[in-house]
């Protein structure tokens, strides 16, 4: 099966003229609200939303359209230091999709003021040559008063081509900060249909989707250790897409609490996913949830590459 098998036809790009285009990287640390953002603008869940840390693991290309310009973001995975091969693979994810973009968004919390993982990042981004925006997410959770000297201290470590405090959250200052972004963006073509709002396969968005619900109702230690493969997908004669997914954990008591009382956690995780799934690609879907215990999958190469995780 293609990876674009429901991927919309593509329309005329955007013709002469002044029409800018260009890649945008988001990084951040853990939790920042990347995802968060990255929905405000695009304007349509497509990456994965928690409050626990370290769930955005592979690149989300999301595309913003209008008819002046197209930004294409890449959602790089949190920046940390690597303490297993998944980690190895956000890393190298990250520095690939920081050397190719046209504009850095270092997102910050301002709520939580600059700690370690903000200046480890800033120290890396020093070296970027691209322009670097400083965003400062959940401006709704400080006084205005407070923003000017936190702005202060992460202009005293790096110097910014712009300032855009921010509520991802609710939407304000996005606009502004979307007007920037284009500002900054050569002259190009439309790389992307209007209407293509992610160019990763509706599988991986999929998986996601399922990992997300995991993640919401599970409050045990049990999400760091759970990947989602689609298996199967398809479209059947009567019109409903049919997923079949495999949530792999690595213990067996992990199993257990994924499955829940007689089945109930999976039920209402596969309920949950299907309504989702179902707002993606505006089909009805039938979906099928399996859980495997596979021990130490974060360790083991081929199965990450298995579940999609690459370098490039
Ligand atoms: N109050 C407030 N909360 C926010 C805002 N933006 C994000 N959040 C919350 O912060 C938490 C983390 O947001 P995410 O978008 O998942 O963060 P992330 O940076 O993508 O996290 P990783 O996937 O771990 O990299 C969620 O609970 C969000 O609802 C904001 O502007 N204001």
């Amino acid at each position: 099966m293609s990876n674009d098998w429901l991927s919309k036809q593509g329309q005329s790009a955007g013709g002469g003229g002044k029409f800018r285009s260009g890649f945008v990287a988001i990084v951040g640390r853990p939790n920042v609200g990347k995802s968060t953002l990255m929905n405000a603008m695009i304007g349509q869940k497509i990456a994965i939303m928690s409050d626990k840390p370290q769930t955005t693991r592979n690149k989300i290309h999301g595309v913003y359209t209008t008819d002046e310009a197209q930004i294409v973001f890449l959602d790089t995975p949190g920046i940390h230091k690597p303490n297993s091969k998944l980690g190895d693979y956000m890393m190298k994810a990250a520095d690939t999709a920081l050397g190719e973009v046209d504009a850095v968004l270092f997102l910050a919390d301002v709520s939580e003021g600059l700690g370690g993982g903000d200046r480890y990042i800033m120290e890396r981004l020093k070296a970027a040559k691209t322009p670097v925006f400083l965003v400062l997410n959940k401006i709704d959770k400080v006084q205005p008063e407070e923003l000017l000297p936190i702005i202060g201290q992460y202009k005293d470590f790096l110097d910014f081509a712009e300032v855009v405090p921010i509520s991802a959250l609710q939407g304000s200052n996005v606009e502004t900060l979307l007007q920037q972004i284009t500002r900054y963006l050569p002259e190009g073509p439309q790389y992307y249909p209007a209407d293509q709002i992610t160019d990763h396969p509706e599988q991986f968005v999929c998986a996601e989707m399922i990992r997300e619900k995991i993640l919401q109702l599970t409050r045990e230690e049990v999400p760091h250790s759970i990947a989602v493969a689609i298996e199967d997908m398809r479209v059947q004669d009567n019109g409903v897409v049919y997923i079949g997914a495999v949530i792999y954990v690595e213990r067996d008591s992990q199993k257990g609490i994924v499955i829940g009382k007689q089945g109930s956690l999976l039920k209402e995780v596969g309920k949950l996913a299907r309504r989702d799934i179902e707002t993606l690609l505006g089909s009805k879907t039938f979906l099928e949830l399996w859980v495997k215990v596979k021990k130490d999958w974060r360790n083991q190469e081929r199965i990450l590459k298995d579940l999609g995780f690459r370098h490039e």
